[in-house]
């Protein structure tokens, strides 16, 4: 890395894009800003402000907005990718022209897209065929980052140089990035997550309380990792900012957008009015479908995934689904230590008269 600016340039105009470019550039980086609408392109090049998104936000007045992306990416040398995961691909194509080979290329997104189930760094590395490409993940809710709350990340990539531009562009005294080669299991956690805050945001909604949300997180936590070791990700990673780290977070927040699609089908609303009235992306909505999707084909149980599909798409009452899955099968609290078929076989071995 030289001494001249580093130029970063985002992709995305939503929060946490708009959250990641004022880092970089209050750390001296040269930040351009790629988003769709000009008028809200406008409003940050002329108040330093992104009305639509983060009003309260006064942004680094550094941070040139442009709708061009040949402007923005000229001369980039990291390139951070904030776009909601249905239209990342669509977004990285029309990027392609102005990407080379030794850019740093970052996914900030947590989705996943549902043919071939693939998260967005692996789209980033199949549009593009290039060697430094990384992800960030972790408890990083924008508004938060926003008012300067202390706050860190995960920047993942099995690239050493990856790790450590990111780690320099956006490392500052409310913004501590850690590094981890774990990638795809980094991406995973920041995906999966979204699914269990939902039901989160809807068990805080019927009034249930703070044993069941703990009940509920740790659950979770199993299930993903479940998920991730099926997968051929390294459950370890779960232990992490990416993983426990978001889980509790969004889990825990109204500030979280899947969160508040979760309370607001809690209080009643079809999941249509729910997605309407937050006006902008909740991923988990998308994901949830796809995981229970996926875990059935590969034969994973899931039942805190399958639970909420079937409450969102099927229209079984979030209640009814709560006593089904407390009166499930009786199961292992840590599989990794006694694992679920055992606990099954301790159940026939005894006559079944015990549960
Ligand atoms: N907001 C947050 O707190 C965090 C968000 N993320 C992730 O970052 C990703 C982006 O999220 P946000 O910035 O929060 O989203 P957002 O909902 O605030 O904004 C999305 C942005 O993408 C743009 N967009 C949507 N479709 C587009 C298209 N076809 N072409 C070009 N631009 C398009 C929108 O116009 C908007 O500027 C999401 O996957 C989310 O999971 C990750 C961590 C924190
Ligand atoms: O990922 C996030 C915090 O880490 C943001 O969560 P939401 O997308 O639910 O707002």
């Amino acid at each position: 890395m030289s001494d001249e600016p580093m130029q970063v340039a985002v992709l995305g105009g939503g929060s946490f894009g708009t959250a990641l470019a004022s880092i970089a550039a209050d750390n001296g980086a040269r930040v351009r800003q790629w988003l769709r609408d000009p008028a809200l392109a406008a409003q940050i090049n002329r108040e330093h402000c992104n009305g639509r998104y983060l009003p309260d936000y006064a942004m680094n007045p550094g941070v040139v907005a442009s709708t061009e992306m040949a402007e923005v990416l000229e001369g980039a040398q990291l390139v951070l990718v904030a776009i909601p995961s249905k239209a990342f691909r669509e977004v990285v194509r029309q990027a392609r022209p102005w990407l080379h080979a030794a850019q740093i290329l970052v996914s900030t997104t947590k989705g996943i897209q549902e043919e071939g189930f693939k998260l967005m760094s692996q789209i980033l590395e199949e549009e593009t065929g290039f060697p430094h490409i990384g992800v960030i993940s972790g408890p990083n809710l924008a508004s938060e980052i926003a008012q300067k709350q202390l706050t860190a990340t995960v920047i993942a990539s099995d690239d050493p140089d990856t790790r450590t531009w990111v780690q320099t562009a956006l490392g500052c005294d409310y913004f501590r990035v850690y590094a981890s080669n774990d990638r795809y299991g980094v991406e995973l956690g920041g995906a999966l997550k979204n699914i269990y805050a939902i039901a989160a945001g809807m068990a805080a909604a019927l009034g249930m309380g703070e044993n069941t949300r703990s009940m509920l997180m740790t659950r979770a936590l199993a299930e993903m990792s479940r998920f991730a070791v099926d997968q051929g990700a390294n459950p370890m990673t779960f232990l992490g900012l990416a993983g426990v780290g978001d889980l509790i977070v969004t889990c825990s927040s109204s500030l979280s957008r899947n969160y508040r699609v979760g309370q607001a089908l809690g209080e009643g609303r079809t999941l249509d009015e729910a997605v309407e009235a937050l006006g902008q992306v909740a991923e988990g909505v998308n994901t949830v479908r796809l995981v229970r999707d996926k875990a059935r084909q590969d034969g994973v149980y899931m039942p805190l995934a399958e639970g909420l599909y079937q409450v969102l798409f099927e229209g079984v009452p979030a209640r009814e689904m709560a006593r089904m899955l407390m009166l499930g099968e009786q199961s292992s609290d840590v599989e990794f230590i006694l694992s679920r078929e055992d606990v099954q076989q301790a159940h026939r071995d005894s006559g079944g008269q015990d549960g």
